[in-house]
Parts: C-alpha cells; sequence; structure tokens
C-alpha cells in the first residue's frame, strides 16, 4: 500500500473551507481524546507521521466512531427487544438444576428437527446406565471375532445425544411459535460458573411466546412433562446427595442413575410379608390418604425397616417397591464422613412431594444418643436437641435411655483422653481397627480420631461388630426424619443387619410403622431362585413360546427352553432336588444367586455341584466364624437338624 500517495489525497486539516478549530471534524477527534482512549496515541501517532509520512488520527478517529455507532444501534435493539418482550411476550426461565432442564432439552433434541432448522448443535456423549442400555447390550456388533464382548465396540456404537447449543431457535407447538433460548446466567461479577470438565454449569432456558398471557407455555411444559414421563416409565431413579464441591452450582439431590425397574416377582421373599408392604404402601400413596392423616391430625409420613443379614434383598425389595409405585429413590449414606446434620436437614427438605428415602445400613452409622461423637464446637446446641429428643424417647418407651447410660460415661472419658492423643495411640488405634472383632462385649475398640469437621469414633457392639460414629447423632438424624420443618408425604425406607442395636426412639412407632424381616434361604425361597434364574432368562419361555431347538417344541408338547432343553415340569423337579440340597437358613439368597449365576445356563450342572458348593462354603464360614454370626437363633435350630 502506498501510504504517500494515500497522505496526499487526504484533506489537509488546514486546507479544508471551514478551518475553525471551534467546530469539530467528526472524522478528526481531537488529539486529548485520542490520547485518553488509546493511552500513548500521540507517540503511536509521531512515528506513524514519521515513518507512514500522514497523520493517522483520521483513520483511527473513522474506527472508534464507527465502533461507537455499532454498540449504539445494539444497546437500541437490544433495549427495543427488551420493551417489545416487556410489553408483547410472555417468558418462563428453567434453572439448569431442575428436572425441567433436561425434559425440555431431550423432548426439544427428538422435535427440533421437525420443528426447526437449527444449524447449531450440542453433541453429548451418552454416559450412566439409560433404561434401554440393557437391551441393548444384545447387540451382536459388539461382539469381537472370537464372540467376547468389547466395551469399546459396545460404547462406539451408541449414538451421541444432540441437543439445541446456546442462542435462540423457535419451536412450533400446538399451532403456536415459542422462542427457546439457552444461555449462561452471569452471577453476581459477571463470572460463569465453571464446573471440573470445563463446562459451564449455570445455564438457563428461557421460553417466550407472544401475547401476555403464560399458558400457552404452561401447556407446553405440560407436554414436555407428560412426554418425559411416560418414556422413563418402568425405570427407576436414584438420586444422591450432590457433592459438595458441586453444591455451590444448586441442587441438593442428583440424579445418578436411571435402570429399569425391578419387577416385584424378582425378589423372593415370604408372600405375606410381600403383600403386608405393598398393601401398606398402597393405602398410604392413595391421593384421599393426605386429606386423612391431616383430619386426624396424623403426620403424613411412613417409615419402615428392613432387617436381616447382608444379601437378604432388602435393597432388592426397596427397590421393586419403587417399580411398583412410580417413585424416585432418594439413597442417603450415614456413613458419609462429610454430611452433617444440617446438611441432612436440607437434604431431607429438599425432597420432593412422593418420593422413597433409603438409608442404608442405618446401624453401621453408630448413631449415639448423647452426641458423643458431636463436633466441640456446636456440641451445645446439639445436647439441647438430645435432651429433647430422649425426654421423648423415656416417654415413649422408657428403655432405650437406660441402656444407654453406661455408654455415656464412657464417651465422656474417651473425649477427654483425645486431647492427649498421641501417634501412638493413633498406631494402637489402627491395630484394633484392622483386627479381628474383639470378644469383648460391649467393649470399645478404638477412640474419636479427629479430623477439621468430621468425628469418626469405632464402637464395638456386644455382639462384637464395628460401627463408625460420624457427624450425625441420632437427634440429628431424628430432627431431619420428623422435625417440625421436614417435608410430608415420602416413604422412608431404612435397612439395617444388626436391629437389636438400633435406638428404640430411631423405630419406635410412627418413625417405623412397619417391620419386614429377611433371613436367609429357607427351602422354598431357594426352589423359587432357581425356578426364576432359569425361567426368567428366556424371554421366549415367559411369552410361552419354545426356543429350545425344535426338538420337543411342537404345538402341542410343553415348551421347552434354555440350552438344555428343558420343560417346566422338568425345571420344577430340578429346583426342588436343587432346594433340597441345600440346608435351611444356612446361606443367604445372594449366596445362592451366585451359585447359579456360576452354571446359569446348566440348570442340571448346577444340581449336580451344589453338594460340594455347600461343603465348601460351610467350611469356609466355619474358618472365618461367620455361620454363626449369620445365622443366630435361626442357623443353631438348623445346625441340629442337619
Ligand atoms: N430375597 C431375595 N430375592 C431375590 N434376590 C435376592 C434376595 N436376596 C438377595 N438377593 C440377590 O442378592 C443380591 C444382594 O441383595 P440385596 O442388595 O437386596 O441384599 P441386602 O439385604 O440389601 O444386602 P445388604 O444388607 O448388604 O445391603 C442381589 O443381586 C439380589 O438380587
Amino acid at each position: 500500500m502506498d501510504f504517500k500517495r494515500l497522505a496526499r489525497m487526504m484533506p489537509d486539516a488546514a486546507a479544508l473551507p471551514n478551518n475553525d478549530s471551534s467546530i469539530p471534524n467528526l472524522a478528526d477527534l481531537p488529539p486529548n481524546i485520542l490520547e485518553a482512549i488509546i493511552p500513548g496515541y500521540s507517540l503511536i501517532s509521531r512515528y506513524a507521521t514519521a515513518y507512514l509520512g500522514f497523520d493517522i488520527s483520521v483513520f483511527v478517529s473513522l474506527g472508534i466512531l464507527l465502533f461507537a455507532a455499532t454498540k449504539g444501534s445494539q444497546w437500541l435493539v437490544e433495549q427495543i427487544s427488551q420493551w417489545f418482550r416487556y410489553c408483547c411476550m410472555s417468558s418462563v426461565y428453567i434453572d439448569e438444576h431442575d428436572d425441567l432442564f433436561d425434559m425440555v432439552m431431550a423432548w426439544l433434541a427428538e422435535n427440533q428437527t421437525s420443528t426447526s432448522r437449527s444449524r447449531k448443535m450440542r453433541a453429548k456423549t451418552q454416559r450412566g446406565s439409560r433404561a434401554d442400555d440393557a437391551y441393548d447390550a444384545v447387540a451382536d456388533d459388539a461382539l469381537d471375532e472370537n464372540g467376547m464382548f468389547s466395551w469399546s465396540k459396545w460404547q462406539a456404537r451408541t449414538p451421541p445425544r444432540f441437543e439445541p447449543y446456546y442462542g435462540s431457535q423457535f419451536v412450533w407447538h400446538g399451532g403456536q411459535v415459542f422462542w427457546f433460548r439457552r444461555s449462561v446466567r452471569r452471577n453476581e461479577g459477571q463470572r460463569v460458573q465453571v464446573s471440573f470438565g470445563g463446562q459451564a454449569e449455570d445455564d438457563l432456558i428461557e421460553l417466550d411466546c407472544i401475547g401476555r398471557d403464560i399458558t400457552p407455555i404452561k401447556d407446553l411444559l405440560r407436554t414436555i412433562r407428560v412426554w418425559s414421563l411416560n418414556r422413563t416409565t418402568g425405570t427407576t431413579t436414584i438420586r444422591h446427595p450432590t457433592p459438595k464441591d458441586r453444591a455451590r452450582f444448586g441442587g441438593t439431590w442428583s440424579k445418578t442413575s436411571s435402570r429399569p425397574s425391578r419387577p416385584m416377582d424378582t425378589v423372593i421373599l415370604d408372600n405375606e410379608q410381600k403383600n403386608m408392604i405393598i398393601h401398606d404402601m398402597n393405602e398410604y400413596l392413595h391421593p384421599a390418604s393426605p386429606r386423612w392423616y391431616a383430619t386426624r391430625g396424623i403426620p403424613y409420613r411412613r417409615g419402615y425397616l428392613f432387617h436381616g443379614p447382608p444379601g437378604t434383598g432388602k435393597t432388592s425389595l426397596s427397590f421393586a417397591l419403587a417399580g411398583i409405585f412410580g417413585l424416585e429413590i432418594y439413597a442417603i449414606s450415614l456413613q458419609e464422613p462429610t454430611l452433617t446434620e444440617g446438611d441432612l436437614m436440607q437434604l431431607f427438605n429438599a425432597l420432593p412431594r412422593r418420593c422413597i428415602v433409603l438409608l442404608e445400613d442405618v446401624d453401621a452409622a453408630g448413631l449415639v444418643r448423647d452426641g458423643a461423637s458431636d463436633d466441640k464446637e456446636d456440641g451445645a446446641g446439639k445436647e439441647e436437641k438430645v435432651g429433647e429428643k430422649e425426654a421423648e424417647g423415656k416417654k415413649g418407651e422408657g428403655t432405650a435411655a437406660g441402656k444407654k447410660g453406661e455408654g455415656k460415661k464412657e464417651d465422656t472419658k474417651e473425649v477427654k483422653k483425645d486431647e492427649d492423643f498421641t501417634l501412638k495411640d493413633l498406631a494402637r488405634e489402627l491395630r484394633a481397627i484392622t483386627a479381628p472383632p474383639a470378644p469383648k462385649p460391649g467393649g470399645r475398640s478404638g477412640r474419636g480420631i479427629r479430623g477439621n469437621t468430621t468425628t469418626t469414633t469405632t464402637t464395638t457392639s456386644p455382639d462384637g461388630q464395628q460401627s463408625n460414629n460420624t457427624g450425625i447423632s441420632l437427634s440429628g438424624l431424628l430432627n431431619a426424619i420428623d422435625g417440625v420443618a421436614t417435608h410430608e408425604g415420602r416413604v422412608l425406607i431404612m435397612t439395617t443387619n444388626r436391629p437389636e442395636s438400633l435406638d428404640s426412639a430411631l423405630v419406635r412407632p410412627g418413625r417405623v410403622d412397619r417391620k419386614v424381616g429377611f433371613n436367609l434361604a429357607m427351602r422354598e425361597q431357594v426352589r423359587e431362585l432357581f425356578v426364576r434364574m432359569f425361567a426368567a432368562s428366556e424371554e421366549t419361555y415367559l411369552n410361552g413360546r419354545s426356543t429350545g431347538g425344535g426338538a420337543k417344541g411342537s404345538a402341542k408338547e410343553e415348551p421347552t427352553f434354555g440350552p438344555e432343553n428343558m420343560t417346566r415340569t422338568e425345571l420344577e423337579t430340578l429346583a426342588v432336588t436343587f432346594a433340597s440340597r441345600i440346608p435351611e437358613a444356612t446361606f443367604t439368597p445372594a449366596e445362592v444367586q451366585n451359585l447359579l449365576m456360576m452354571h446359569k445356563k446348566e440348570p442340571r450342572k448346577a444340581v449336580e455341584e451344589v453338594g460340594g458348593w455347600v461343603e465348601r462354603e460351610r467350611k469356609g464360614k466355619k474358618g472365618a466364624g461367620v455361620e454363626g454370626e449369620l445365622n443366630g437363633k435361626g442357623t443353631e435350630e438348623q445346625e441340629g437338624e442337619d
């Protein structure tokens, strides 16, 4: 570019007809203004004049004016559109942490191809256990040439999910146009919240429609909700507390997975107990129940305690109940070391109107009445609450407080000792924790190891089992479960392996309305497990059709199924033989299931192997001293029988 020539063509300020310096030339801003806008402008200008041979101020001034005009018109357009929105449009905003956000995204992802021509999409890898994954997994193209399942192949065939990207687009629905806008919400200080993966976490959806009536948007959202719920029928959603490092982005509960609902008949349990709990829950959840409770002044809450040895079906029944009643599961682990009583209260307060709250292994949380594990800082407040609850407990039952009296003194002593806790003590502590449970009834195997905010105390119960006292005291849990501020309508399910170790205040009627006992597998249960394992695995069998290679599968004959071409009658007979070889009340259903899964395509082999398996397992249990512990009274009787 010939700058010298260009400079000659530029109008010389002195040569302009109107050389009155009092009238500013818009294309030539005064140097002091330019200097204020561009620091060091005079120096740059001097160098430019010396090297290029002309004054650059005209270009710079024009650039600045152009920029200002663009910004000004943008602002004007924004103001006009805001005014138009304010006067002629209605809007609904949806926060990212609300379930509706995902529902709207999924709905748009599925419907937008027909309703709009968005060319900007966000592709997302589909993770987690989608409900249809289980059925997808049968795909042959996920197998390698040797017939081995290849996870990467399976994953590669899962298409990404496409959803609208930031910006606006319009959507037609029900003869009306809606504007959908996805944006990043800016919080105070205009900072964008960014999560671990660098992804903006604070997204916002805005849905607009023309008119001063919001009803069309409400209708659209209702449609989306129904569409989404219909899609997830047959799945159970599980939620957990949002991890603390993410909780500041909002949302107390996070969806952790969604899985196909567990059919109730896959839980092998005494029919009477099963029917009792189903009827009880059905009655409680009936739409007329809240009024019934209200008119009698009874808090509308229901609590169940599922107790029994590990692997007997407590969790399975909880999931099956959630499936039957279409409820989501909100699971809380009281053993979580960072969980405080404040968090617990907040979690209970953030529950939806109807749901199942699952508190697993409540005994292992080592809840204590005297608040010995509470932090020193808030000890006073907690003692007050504990006092209240104790008084309540005494009034109601009068037994637990007495039982705990001794323990109280022990705890106080230990808190004092903690102050001069040394490394030697820590080493002793660790030895005590890792060593097998001492046969010292009621003794303590450890002392509090205090962190910044949490206290963990390992105690040994009379039956020799250890439990960790976390930051939650019994009073804290009771306040969360049925404190004045607690929501009504939820179903609380607590599971435990040691019901006898639970404080009577926790399981008193009103908090626990029904108790369901789970036992080691009885003969009938084993039989049912066997039949279910080999019959249910064949979908076609359930449809009453033959899949067994055709040898016995003519229309008139009894259908056969499975690789061993077996009829239902044969299977039932085999199941009885199998069950008769397993001693009653000795193994958990989980253990029996494990054996069956080792021979999941060979029912006859399972029957042949069961005798040896029983011997091996019993030896193993005796060696580890587990059998007596697991079976309790039931096993002692069984031992005599065998
Ligand atoms: N009664 C049962 N009927 C059918 N399956 C069962 C039963 N009990 C256990 N199982 C099987 O055993 C496994 C473990 O069961 P589950 O988790 O329900 O036991 P749990 O009693 O909750 O154990 P834990 O006390 O350790 O939590 C599951 O795969 C489940 O299918």
